[in-house]
């Protein structure tokens, strides 16, 4: 979910739609697990079930693309690959800085799927002085206030923010200022942003909440089919 002060328009460049955009990263993880396997073309029906979407909705999808497969063969997968990741923007390299070297952010540090994926990190940054110089990951902690020259030397473009709520404006700000136009934010608040700046959130709480309540659903369905008349809801409407 996008949030922040920023409008962004419902379609990208070349009027390709968001929902579009953010099912590619699913074709591409169903893809590249395709390719590892060196299996050479997919049907638009395998590929959607592997991507876990609707097969209309993934031709529909793949159109915006200007690939339509070949009936009968159907999508060359190392094609496709290249064509989702051209247009993902991952046919280059982007640095990101993380800001907030503790629990999470030493983990997003360590995660491997982050260069495999053309997402280098170029500096981890914090607060803390006493972390300064730290290995994480095998990259030194380095001190928040060089921040600015490392977005600068490095061309950051990316930073991702696991410091807590309470720094997170704080340090947006600073991101922003020294150029960077794309946040991912871990911090469980709203930041604003000024236009031209992305920010995705992520937050594993309200997914687990979502999921909370749908186990809750489950759980008074099951209660309700127990109910020897079945006319007595286990769970009351609110
Ligand atoms: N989105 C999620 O699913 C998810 C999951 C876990 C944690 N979190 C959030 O991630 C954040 C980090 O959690 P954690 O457990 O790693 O906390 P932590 O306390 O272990 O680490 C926070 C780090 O941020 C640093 N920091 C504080 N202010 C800073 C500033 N102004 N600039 C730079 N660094 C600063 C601290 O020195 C510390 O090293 C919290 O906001 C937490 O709520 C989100």
């Amino acid at each position: 979910m996008a949030t922040g002060r920023s409008h962004r328009p419902a379609t990208r460049s070349r009027g390709i739609p968001e929902a579009t955009v953010a099912r590619l990263p699913l074709y591409l993880r169903a893809l590249t697990a395709l390719s590892e396997r060196s299996v050479p073309t997919v049907s638009s029906e395998e590929l959607a079930a592997a991507a876990g979407v609707n097969s209309a909705k993934l031709r529909k999808d793949f159109s915006y693309l200007g690939s339509y497969g070949t009936r009968g063969v159907g999508y060359d997968v190392e094609y496709l690959v290249y064509q989702i990741s051209r247009e993902l923007g991952l046919t280059q390299d982007w640095p990101v800085v993380i800001v907030g070297i503790g629990n999470l952010g030493a983990a997003l540090a360590n995660y491997g799927g982050f260069a495999s994926r053309g997402f280098r990190v170029a500096a981890l940054l914090d607060a803390d002085a006493s972390l300064a110089g730290r290995l994480v990951a095998g990259l030194p902690v380095r001190h928040i206030d060089e921040l600015e020259s490392i977005v600068a030397d490095n061309q950051v473009s990316i930073g991702v923010i696991a410091t807590p709520a309470g720094a997170a404006q704080e340090v947006t700000d600073r991101l922003v200022g020294a150029g960077v136009t794309s946040i991912l934010n871990f911090a469980p608040t709203v930041l604003s942003v000024p236009d031209g700046v992305d920010v995705r959130k992520v937050d594993l709480s309200i997914e687990l909440q979502i999921l909370a309540f749908h186990e809750q659903r489950k759980a008074g369905e099951t209660e309700g089919r127990q109910e020897p008349d079945g006319d007595v809801p286990a769970v009351m409407p609110a």
